[in-house]
């Protein structure tokens, strides 16, 4: 067999009490694509981190096929051709993207490197995303957090000095619609039936069997499973994540929702027919492809609810961040600062937080959302990525607002925790709390009771009961006609 492209050997990594990896063993070769999947906090971004020489195990070893003898970390990853795309992106938001291209790539210099790097990084965006609108003289800060996701795609794939050999995909698709992260996915097959390399990291397992050849389950920092893909079906790789699928949440019969007063109502933007309405109780979806103004509404409602004069005043509307590093965490407070600050009024006895009322709402949520951490005062940034996003969902729940918005909130929320949160919002829903919902997931939206399709920032169709469905939902995103 030839060489590995990477090949890990018995790495273990503790934090603190956290024991992040304990003995993992993991080869990748030439012309495979590796799936890799567990729930959050099983170890999956601490395995990347050590494959692309970010983290030194604390035991075992690590050797890259490709890399030049003598180097080690990060250099040694480099030099044998392993690219990473993180789960938080890394790019520069102040700097252009062929500023940021240049940083990726040292070879981009001398006289001419923009327009070297310009030329690049356009083409391999149009091969990877064919039709994108991305101008690379933008400023990175400036771009959706598709955009970016995208931008950090290319840049990674992108071949100046070397080749890439190996591409680390953590939650690529996570702020993708379905219809970009189909063109990613394609692009991953064609690398790698070309011989490239990919560990591909997704709790959308639909993602993981239809890409690679070969899945690794991990499992409270071990791998509990390494199979190839036609060994397993979704059932049998959520069991191996320790999982069960359950019965879909069914919408139920919701009576009473229709004769429900409406909370919101909104008239029609200018030129479109459909008003924005919303009952209590009511779950409502917002789809259509991403950037088309879901999240825009989202952020004008949230404006128009919450800013208000009468300081005593319950809170009326609450909103979950999709984009949880811009403006969903405070990372250098606490887990528990930062689930409770959604809800301070109510934690609060003469202008002081009651420690002990905090401690306890902060235990229920971890137990409700499956927070996993051994101590509720660690750092947020101490959690895995989707934990971070429990705290998110867990802080506007606490509270007793009446409308929750919620921005493609599961982003890297694994499949049992989905299911746990789902069950929740239909709880809290059929309790008479109102959802506004944008999600880049069919499976999501098809669990609202009403969905409106968003089209180049208007609303172009309006769906309810069986008509929600996958092909009503597409074709109104691209033609503005729901059938
Ligand atoms: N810098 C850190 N300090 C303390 N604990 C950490 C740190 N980084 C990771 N951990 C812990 O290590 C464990 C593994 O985290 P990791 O990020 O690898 O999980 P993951 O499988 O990628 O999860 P997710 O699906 O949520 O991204 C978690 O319990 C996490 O809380």
């Amino acid at each position: 067999m030839s060489t590995p492209v990477v090949a890990v050997r018995g790495a273990s990594i503790t934090f603190g009490a956290v024991r992040a990896l304990s003995g993992v063993d993991l080869d990748i070769a030439a012309g495979e694509a590796v799936g890799l999947v567990g729930h959050n906090g099983a170890g999956k971004s601490t395995i990347v981190n050590v494959i692309n020489g970010g983290l030194t195990p604390h035991s075992g070893s690590i050797a890259y096929g490709g890399a030049e003898a003598g180097l080690s970390g990060v250099s040694a990853a480099r030099s044998g051709g392993v690219r990473c795309v993180f789960q938080e992106l890394s790019l520069c938001p102040n700097l252009s993207i062929v500023e940021n291209a240049r940083l990726m790539h040292a070879g981009l210099k001398g006289w001419g490197w923009r327009r070297k790097a310009l030329k690049l990084v356009s083409a391999k965006l149009q091969e990877i995303f064919p039709g994108n609108r991305i101008e690379c003289e933008a400023t990175v800060g400036t771009l959706s957090i598709a955009e970016r996701q995208m931008v950090e795609i290319a840049l990674n794939f992108l071949t100046v000095d070397m080749p890439p050999r190996l591409v680390i995909l953590d939650e690529p698709t996570s702020s993708l619609d379905s219809a970009l992260a189909d063109q990613l996915l394609l692009h991953v097959r064609r690398f790698v039936a070309g011989g490239g390399s990919v560990l591909l990291i997704s709790h959308i397992l639909g993602e993981i069997l239809s890409t690679s050849t070969r899945v690794v389950v991990m499992k409270d920092g071990g791998v509990v499973a390494a199979r190839p893909v036609a060994d397993f079906t979704p059932k049998s790789l959520v069991e191996a994540m320790g999982s069960v699928i359950r019965e879909k949440t069914q919408k139920g019969t919701r009576n009473g929702l229709a004769a429900a007063p409406i909370i919101i109502d909104l008239p029609p933007a200018p030129a479109a027919s459909h008003r924005f309405r919303a009952r209590k109780g009511e779950i409502i979806g917002l789809a259509g492809l991403g950037g088309h103004g879901q999240t825009d509404m989202l952020l004008s409602l949230f404006r128009a609810r919450s800013s208000n004069w009468l300081p005593h005043k319950p809170q009326d509307i609450a909103f979950v961040a999709g984009d949880r590093a811009l403006n969903g965490t405070f990372p250098l407070w606490s887990i528990l600062r930062n689930l409770s600050i959604g809800n301070l009024g109510a934690l609060s006895r003469r202008c002081a937080v009651e420690a002990a009322q905090e401690e306890s709402v902060g235990a229920e949520w971890k137990a409700r959302t499956a927070i996993r951490t051994p101590d509720m005062n660690l750092p947020i940034l101490s959690l895995s990525g989707g934990n971070q996003q429990k705290v998110l969902f867990a802080r506007a729940l606490s509270t007793p607002a009446k409308i929750v918005l919620m921005d493609d909130p599961m982003r890297g929320v694994d499949i049992g925790t989905k299911q746990d949160v789902y069950s929740i919002i239909r709880a809290e829903a059929e309790a008479g709390r109102t959802f506004i919902w944008y999600s880049t997931e069919m499976d999501e939206i098809c669990l609202c009771d009403r969905v409106y399709v968003f089209r180049d920032g208007s609303i172009v169709a309006e769906l309810t009961d069986d008509d929600i469905n996958e092909h009503h939902v597409l074709a109104a995103s691209f033609s503005g006609d729901a059938a």
